[in-house]
This record gives structure tokens, sequence and C-alpha cells, in this order.
């Protein structure tokens, strides 16, 4: 089994608990499930650097990236720095997220935010929603395409924005359909780790422009964001880059101020 069996193999389990747990109805009477949501995809689309910083504290490829930081602090550097959304990793077991982290990052901006998570179920996005997020990531590599459509088409319906992430031709030709607002390219492996930006260069062209284009992962320098504007993305996820330095507020500020220069 490679770690992203395991991983969904795991989420697998823990949704079941979850909504044993937790009842959808507690989900809908959460205060934030009816708070109007902010479009990532029109803020990228209104931006001329589209950066959407993340917060993660480990990973598996990584592990400890940083434990010090508290994300309100992170969120309000983002903010202040200019982002066009934040990601908030909310898997506890592998990133050491939660949804209480998103709750912080909810409570402390107002910028787009994405629940990164991997999502399987429904009872995710009600999730999502009762904790303040207006954009969710659904990922090709873990999801068929019928499941991707009913997860997307129910998002939709919450008012979320959709991210939805691949890493080659195939994930891309069997997830195209009009639920996704986003069509993000994931340049690293999430079954192997390699890391390479040539993977959004060569699928940009498949990618219809009906979508707005997100490059994920591996992006720490502005001129891996120039190159990759050049092949149409609007969007870029970035996280090690910010997070692994004792200030990931400040070195956000510091990114944005050079790539506007
Ligand atoms: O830290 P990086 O290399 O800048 O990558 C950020 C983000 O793209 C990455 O965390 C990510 C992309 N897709 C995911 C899916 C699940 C978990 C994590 C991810």
């Amino acid at each position: 089994m490679n770690i992203l069996d395991k991983i969904v193999a795991d989420k697998y389990k823990e949704v079941e608990l979850k909504k044993s747990l937790i009842p959808v109805k507690q989900l809908e009477s959460s205060v934030l499930f009816d708070k109007q949501t902010h479009s990532l995809a029109t803020a990228l689309q209104n931006s001329d650097t589209g950066v959407i910083a993340e917060h993660k504290r480990r990973s598996p490829s990584k592990s400890v990236i940083n434990q010090k930081v508290s994300v309100q602090d992170v969120a309000e550097g983002y903010e202040t720095a200019g982002v066009s959304g934040m990601s908030v990793l909310t898997d506890g077991k592998y990133f050491g997220g939660s949804l209480d982290d998103l709750l912080l990052a909810r409570s402390a901006v107002n910028l787009p935010l994405l629940r990164k998570e991997f999502i399987i179920d429904e009872y995710q996005l009600l999730e999502a929603k009762a904790h303040g997020a207006d954009v969710i990531l659904l990922i090709a590599a873990v999801l068929e395409r019928e499941q991707i459509k009913q997860l997307s088409e129910f998002a939709k319906s919450l008012s979320l924005d959709v991210l939805l992430e691949v890493h080659n031709e195939e994930e891309l030709q069997k997830s195209i359909m009009p639920s996704l607002d986003m069509l993000g390219v994931n340049n690293r492996n999430l079954k192997t780790f390699t890391v390479s930006t040539d993977v959004s260069k060569t699928l940009s062209t498949q990618i219809p422009d009906d979508f707005v284009k997100v490059s994920e992962s591996g992006i720490s320098n502005i001129e891996a964001i120039k190159d990759l504007q050049q092949y149409g993305y609007q969007g870029f996820l970035i996280g090690e880059n910010f997070m692994k330095t004792e200030n990931p507020g400040a070195s956000a500020v510091e990114f944005i101020k050079n790539l506007q220069s």
C-alpha cells in the first residue's frame, strides 16, 4: 500500500466514526453554516499575483515543518501579505492539522479559506461549511468520476468553490465537468513525493479555459511563478516555502512584494 492509499483508508474509518459522534444536524446548526462564502476562483481572477498560502505543520514527505507558530498569527500574516486565499490542512494523523485550525483561521481573517483535506464523503463538506471554509479540495487520484461529480455538485449546492486536483493526464480527462471552479495541478506525486513544476507545464494545454488554473506544491521562488504564468496559471499554492520559516506571514509579505516588483 502506498502512503496515499493508507491515508485514504484511514480517512474512511475516521469519517465513519465522526458521523456516529457528531450528527449532521449539529453541523448544520453552526453559526458559520449560513455565512456568505468568498470565492477563491474570483479572487484569483482579480489578482495579479494569485498566491494561495498554506498552513501545514508537518507532512508525510517532510515530517516536521513548523510546530511553533499559531494558526491565527499565520493567517493574519498571510492576509497582510495580500494573498488571494489561505489553505488550511485539517488532516490530523499525517499533517498535524484539525478542523479547529480552520475555525481559528476563520476567526482571524476574511480571506477565502480552503479546507485542505482528503475528501471522500459529503459529510466532510458539511464539516467544512460548519467550520468556516469557502473552498474544498477534491483529489482525482482517490476518487472515481461519479464521486467527483456527486461531491462537487453537493459543494456547489452549499456555495463552496471546488478545486479539483490532478497529477496526470488520465486524472485530468476523467475529471473535467462543469461543477468544478478551479483545476489544480499538483507538482508533487502523492505516491512517490517526486516534485517538479514541469508537471504543471505539461498539463496546462489540456485544461479547458473555463477553469482557473492553479499550480500546487514545490514552488519556492518568484521565477517559478513568472514561468508558470506564461502557461496560463493564475493560482499558486505554496506551503513549505512559508511554513518552514519562523514567521510564515512575514515570509509571505516579502515574497509577494518581490513578485509585484
Ligand atoms: O508545501 P508545498 O510543497 O508548497 O505544497 C503545498 C500544497 O500544494 C501541498 O500541501 C498539497 C497539495 N495537494 C495536497 C493534497 C493533500 C495534502 C497536501 C497537499
